[in-house]
């Protein structure tokens, strides 16, 4: 008998060879499309966390020497960093912020020592920009770019003089006494402990999570602020499929994760620890998804009920089209595939956002996008639905630096009526004008356009590309440390919006990249 390749030729593959050659050919299109980081990319990142890990060491050093605490006292203590969130899950992407908790000592307190003191020693570093502190969030921190790269930096203060390095955030010794704001911070270290604790193999989930985040992005149903399942909401799915199949492969647990979540009988929450969920009273959103450390611990949700009608039919989309999976000729590439919004929708929302400098406008587009669930409520309450797009556009024509959203809109309307966008645009603006974040910085218009008049589409469409070029007039905005490092995106050729992989470049490549009408 002839052998080739480890199989029999002339024979069909088996069931467990075609297994195997689905998941070779799944962790092939993950490494094609770049998401997996690069050694320099993952060497920065350590750089980040141990620089992060100095700076809290001596600022600690600093309030306890303010405090008048003894010199053995100041010799002693100690602050630390713990990485959590994508980062610490090992699924993050190049595009990934760094979730890095800071715990500190019963001493250092979070409004006055880490919200002032350790703000001010950042605010000196050179590596340190667009520094913002978020007091009133449900997990208040200090979000900043050091080396170009997003952190976000919330705070846990433990009763205790000393943190070890390796302090064991499970452990009770730690917990006892913590206010709850310290509390609510800990719990995305404590999620992401249980969660590398529950799971089988962590080379399998951390395989499937890159997956299933890859799809969400393609998809647009990926974000937390856009209405969507977040990191932590897809982390915890993965690993709840990963411990329903023990002896998986990466292929089944793929076409799992869509089986089980197609068919799911939501409001019903998903549960990793089924004795840690007493059912007292109905779980929070429409799709409920518990946190893994703890009794009556939910992930946030901003889901409404558009994003949860396109996340479920994209769930069923993605059972569709992977539970044949071993059939012959099936490829992975259709799950992948970017979401068709000039096909699906007739009508958006422009979401224009814009302010005087780069600085306000980030804080400006951080406010607004903080407050784009109450914007979302609205729409869907004037038109019925609204499909919030993530991707931010930038109009390079425009005077002032600016972002651009566009979401879709299932009217069948031939005209729109102007006075229900002013109506959804004046009462947004209530809402933003509320809050801790009293003087607007920028400036939001919002208007309904055609899918005719998109960036992607008409004069600036792909199909037009014969017609002369002549000035940029959009384009998608690049993460400064991209354009820094000049790792250019590669977009979809079937939708610019969509990043499909990292590219090095030259300036002059990186300009022709731009769109141009
Ligand atoms: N809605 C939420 N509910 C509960 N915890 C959350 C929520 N959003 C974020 N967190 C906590 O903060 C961590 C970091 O969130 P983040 O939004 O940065 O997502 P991520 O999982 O790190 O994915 P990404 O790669 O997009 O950054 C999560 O792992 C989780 O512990
Ligand atoms: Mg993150
Ligand atoms: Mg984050």
């Amino acid at each position: 008998m002839i052998k080739g390749g480890g199989r029999n030729i002339g024979f069909p593959p088996s069931m467990s060879e075609l297994e195997d050659e689905r998941s070779i050919s799944l962790r092939q299109l993950m490494a094609d499309e770049g998401i997996i980081p690069s050694y320099k990319d993952e060497e920065k990142r350590r750089v980040v966390i141990s620089k992060l890990r100095g700076i809290v060491e001596r600022w600690v050093k600093n309030v306890a020497w303010e405090r008048r605490l003894s010199q053995h006292h100041v010799d002693a203590t100690n602050a630390t960093i713990l990485a959590y969130g994508s980062y610490g899950l090992g699924v993050y992407g190049s595009e990934s912020d760094i979730d890095a908790l800071c715990i500190g000592p019963f001493f250092a307190s979070l409004a006055e020592d880490f919200f002032i003191g350790l703000r001010d020693m950042l605010k000196t570093r050179i590596e340190v920009s667009e520094l913002l502190c978020v007091k009133d969030a449900k997990v208040p921190l200090i979000r900043f770019k050091f080396d170009g790269i997003l952190v976000d930096l919330p705070y846990a203060q433990l009763r205790v003089l000393s943190i070890p390095h390796n302090v064991d955030v499970l452990n009770p010794f730690f917990l006892r006494d913590i206010d709850e704001t310290s509390w609510k911070s800990l719990s995305g270290v404590r999620a992401n402990k249980c969660i590398l604790r529950l799971v089988p193999s962590l080379e399998l989930f951390q395989s499937l999570l890159r997956c299933v985040k890859l799809w969400a992005k393609r998809r647009g149903v990926y974000g937390n602020l856009n209405g969507f399942l977040g990191g932590v909401h897809l982390a915890v799915l993965a690993a709840f499929v990963c411990g329903y199949e023990r002896n998986a492969t990466l292929s089944s647990l793929l076409a799992n994760f869509f089986n089980i979540f197609a068919h799911w009988p939501w409001p019903t929450p998903v549960v990793l620890l089924e004795d840690a969920f007493l059912p007292t009273g109905s779980p929070p959103g429409l799709m409920p998804i518990q946190l893994p450390c703890g009794p009556h611990q939910f992930c946030n949700s901003n889901i409404t009920r558009s994003t949860f009608y396109k996340t479920m039919a994209e769930f069923l989309r993605g059972h569709h089209l992977t539970k044949d999976y071993s059939k012959p000729n099936f490829s992975w590439k259709n799950l992948f595939e970017p979401y068709p919004y000039v096909n699906t929708y007739t009508w958006f929302i422009k979401i224009h956002l814009s302010a005087a400098n780069q600085e306000d406008l980030s804080n400006w587009v951080g406010w607004v996008k903080s407050r784009f669930r109450s914007l979302m409520l609205k729409i869907e309450e004037v038109y019925g639905f609204c499909d919030p797009n993530p991707t931010e556009y930038v109009e390079t024509y425009a005077k002032q630096p600016n972002i651009v959203f566009y979401w879709g809109l299932h009217v069948q309307l031939r005209t729109i009526n102007v006075s229900d966008i002013t109506y959804v645009e004046k009462t947004f603006l209530t809402n933003l004008n509320s809050g801790s974040f009293q003087v607007p910085v920028g400036r939001i218009h919002l208007s309904v356009v055609k899918a005719s008049q998109l960036p992607w589409n008409g004069d600036c469409g792909s199909n037009n590309r014969s017609k002369k070029v002549t000035r940029t007039c959009w384009k998608i905005r690049i993460p400064e440390d991209k354009q820094h490092c000049k790792n250019v995106p590669v977009y979809s050729k079937h939708m610019p919006g969509y990043v499909v992989g990292y590219k090095k470049m030259d300036n002059k490549e990186a300009e022709s990249m731009e769109v141009k009408c």
